[in-house]
């Protein structure tokens, strides 16, 4: 295990999350000066300054809270069209200012807005890292946001810190830096609790963090510090270490590549999945499920097998071949995820049967694994 002061220092691809308050200034419109500053120590990482040239992707939050700005509107509004139509709005504002302030530096900048349909999708997740790629290798820099105009509250990522984990994963990055209103994680709000106290250094996955942190800390945020909490927890899974830092304190991001602790540093183990197999984990939403006998979850979940039809008793809801599904035990727990072999129509005729009656049920002879194992990843809880 690395050296925790190592692990930026040594961090060549960082993805680097800002939220709307502090990029909108608590709401009063674009903070030209805090983005200013970050885009000059991003272009000082990308050139090198701080020991080695790193790769550096932004996800920046604020359309929304810049659009109500620009809109006039005192309140976030509750209807969904009036959140895509302030997006709309703000994000021009956003990529406007990263544009400007990063050609100030002699950088180019490229906008891309994702949506949680472009990482469901194997090929279009697949498109949207190869389009990342390029644009780091040439020297670019992609400022992100959710494509929150043509998204409704049901098919969204819904906030930036997941978001930002998601690219970390999609772009297999060090390092996920989440620069915030706060110095990082305390044992309990404090907004509300004078004497919390500061976790400098935790694992990322600790199940004690999601306990301390609370809800979003004022009407602009959308995460607060638990959809923190749970990004480190996302982007560990690619071996991606987060650290949650004041964005306001100087020289945030150069001295968290010099290896300075400043913030809170929740550190990935070493375990790494397969990048298909992250990809799968990172499914915020499934298409359905199928639930298992315990012979057959133990299988999966112990002996490390596929699994095979004859140990399903139910299927839920409506999926294609190649679709991610999970795997619920009989209490309806998920046990693990993976590409269903079967449409769900196929699967419900062949719960609880042997291979050997497949083609007579479905008039074709096919695999005998409802989810083969190298097509599966347990689920961790
Ligand atoms: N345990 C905690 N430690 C630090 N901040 C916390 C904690 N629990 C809740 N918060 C709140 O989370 C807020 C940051 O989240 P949020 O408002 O969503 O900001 P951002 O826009 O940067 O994502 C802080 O201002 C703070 O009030
Ligand atoms: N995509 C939204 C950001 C939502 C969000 O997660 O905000 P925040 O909690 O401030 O990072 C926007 O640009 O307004």
């Amino acid at each position: 295990m690395k050296n925790p002061s190592d692990i930026l220092r040594t961090a060549h691809r960082i993805v680097i999350k800002v939220g709307s308050s502090l990029v909108t200034n608590e709401g009063r419109g674009l903070d030209a000066d805090a983005i200013g500053e970050w885009c000059r120590q991003l272009c000082a990482l990308v050139q090198g300054d701080t020991g080695l040239k790193r790769e550096v992707v932004m996800v920046s939050s604020g359309a929304i809270a810049e659009g109500m700005k620009r809109l006039g509107w005192p309140q976030r509004p509750r209807e969904v069209n009036e959140l895509q139509a302030a997006a709309a709005v703000g994000q021009m504002g956003l990529a406007q200012m990263y544009e400007t302030k990063l050609r100030e530096q002699g950088m180019a900048s490229a906008q891309v807005l994702l949506t949680h349909a472009d990482l469901a999708d194997r090929e279009r997740y697949l498109n949207a890292r190869s389009a990342l790629l390029t644009l780091l290798k040439l020297g670019v820099v992609p400022v992100i946001n959710e494509n929150d105009t043509v998204v409704t509250d049901e098919i969204k990522v819904g906030d930036n810190d997941t978001l930002g984990a998601l690219v970390t994963n999609l772009i297999e990055a060090d390092a996920l830096i989440i620069l915030t209103d706060q110095q990082g994680l305390y044992s309990a709000d404090p907004r509300r609790n004078s004497d919390a106290r500061f976790i400098h250094e935790a694992q990322a996955g600790d199940p004690a963090l999601e306990a301390m942190a609370g809800g979003a800390g004022s009407a602009i945020g959308k995460g607060g510090m638990i959809t923190k909490i749970i990004a480190a927890k996302r982007a560990a899974g690619s071996g991606a270490s987060t650290v949650i830092a004041w964005g306001r304190e100087s020289d945030v991001l150069l001295r968290l590549a010099r290896g300075e602790a400043i913030g809170t540093l929740l550190v990935a183990d070493t375990h790494k999945h397969q990048a298909r197999k992250q990809w799968m984990m990172d499914h915020l939403q499934l298409h359905g499920s199928v639930t298992v006998d315990a012979g057959a979850a133990a299988m999966v979940r112990e002996s490390g097998k596929s699994l095979l039809p004859i140990g399903m008793v139910a299927v839920q809801g409506e999926f294609a071949r190649g679709d991610v599904i999970a795997v619920r035990d009989a209490g309806g727990s998920e046990i693990a995820r993976g590409l269903a072999n079967y449409a769900s129509a196929e699967a419900r005729l062949l719960c609880r049967k042997p291979s050997s009656e497949f083609e007579r049920l479905l008039g074709y002879a096919a695999e005998p694994e409802m989810v083969h194992r190298d097509n599966m990843v347990l689920s961790h809880h």
